[in-house]
């Protein structure tokens, strides 16, 4: 397995990653990162600012450059963004810097944790935001399996569940 002291985490909105990356972060005493807050804390604008004066290319621009800077790190959890699996580039830096984890939820799940949240505007602004996750899960699910070194089902576990069994899978 690759570098095993930087954690990666990867899955679909509301799969619970920036959470259970923090909390896992906190228990293995790592740094923790998470590229939406670090691109929020670059430009200075909420997600979905940036969508809106950037595009989403623009947006996924700036996740790629993120991306490639923080895995130059050893020694971090990065919980990434549900749509940073599209780029190749990212699957391959994430793939060759650290252990990748798939987070894994249902799509009940996944409406039921965004529902009220402006964060992530490719379903804030959808009229059918289950219509969008089922589209985007059909589409992205085979890059998640491509680079997933391990794959957790965070469906009815506490974050702190979750960050245990990943510990536990890991051997760490
Ligand atoms: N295992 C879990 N059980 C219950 N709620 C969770 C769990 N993981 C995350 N959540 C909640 O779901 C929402 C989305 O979680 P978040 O960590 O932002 O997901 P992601 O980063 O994968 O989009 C948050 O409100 C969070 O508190
Ligand atoms: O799936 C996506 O394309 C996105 C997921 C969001 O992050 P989370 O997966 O942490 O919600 C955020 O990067 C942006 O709204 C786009
Ligand atoms: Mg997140």
């Amino acid at each position: 397995m690759a570098d095993k002291r930087n954690i990666f985490l990867i899955g679909p909105m509301g799969a619970g990653k920036s959470t259970i990356g923090r909390q896992l972060a906190k228990s293995l005493h790592l740094e923790f990162f998470d590229s939406d807050a670090e691109i929020e804390r670059r430009t200075g604008a909420d997600i979905s600012w940036v969508f809106e004066l950037e595009g989403e290319a623009g947006f996924r621009d700036r996740e790629e450059k993120v991306i490639n800077e923080l895995t130059e790190n050893t020694g971090i959890v990065l919980a990434t963004g549900g749509g940073s699996i599209i780029s190749k580039e990212n699957r391959n830096r994430l793939s060759a810097r650290g252990v990748v984890v798939y987070l894994k939820t249902t799509i009940d799940k996944q409406v039921a944790r965004t529902e009220r949240d402006k964060r992530r505007p490719l379903i804030a602004e959808a009229e059918n935001p289950r219509e969008v996750l089922e589209q985007l899960s059909e589409e992205r699910t085979p890059l998640y399996e491509e680079i997933a070194d391990i794959t957790i089902e965070t469906d009815d576990q506490s974050a702190k569940i979750v960050a245990n069994e990943i510990i536990e899978k890991l051997g760490l």
